[in-house]
């Protein structure tokens, strides 16, 4: 017999790009993947769309307003716990969009993009980090 895979969670980040760098944050202790960096987002909610997932997320973590740019393939990850389904957004800070405010993570940093395959980013970013080389 062979067992269905359980359905992948659908979960959405935002690259949001300011010049030559890029928005990462950081997981804060007591969550999965505590410490490790990603791009702001999170689960998609029943009966959204992936872009208002992202819209929400982003005011809840970060109380910032982006414009989509260019959306990505989605890419599945298996962790120990479970599959996600990753949906990246290129994204940028809207002209009226207050500055991001680390209101979930530890800490917000703005990186070169050729630093963001760092050992300890998210493993279920590499490959939106790949994607992301390969638009330039
Ligand atoms: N937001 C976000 N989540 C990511 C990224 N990469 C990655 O593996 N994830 C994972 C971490 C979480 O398991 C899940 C997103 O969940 P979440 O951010 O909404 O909430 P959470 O930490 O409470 O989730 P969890 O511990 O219950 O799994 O996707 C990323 O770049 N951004």
């Amino acid at each position: 017999m062979t067992l269905s895979p359980a359905m992948p969670v659908d979960v959405v980040c935002a690259v949001i790009r300011r010049q030559d760098r890029i928005l990462l944050a950081q997981r804060p202790p007591g969550k999965r993947l505590a410490g490790l960096w990603e791009f702001p987002g999170g689960k998609v909610d029943p009966g959204e769309t992936p872009a208002l997932a992202l819209h929400r997320e982003l005011m809840e973590e970060l109380g910032c307003e982006v414009r989509i740019l260019q959306a990505g393939p989605a890419f599945l990850h298996e962790y120990p716990w479970g599959c996600i389904r990753l949906f990246p957004f290129l994204c940028e800070l809207t002209s009226e969009s207050p500055e991001p405010q680390a209101h979930e993570h530890t800490e917000l940093i703005w990186d070169f993009q050729k630093n963001l395959l760092r050992p300890d980013l998210a493993p279920a970013d590499v490959p939106v980090v790949r994607w992301l080389t390969d638009l330039a």
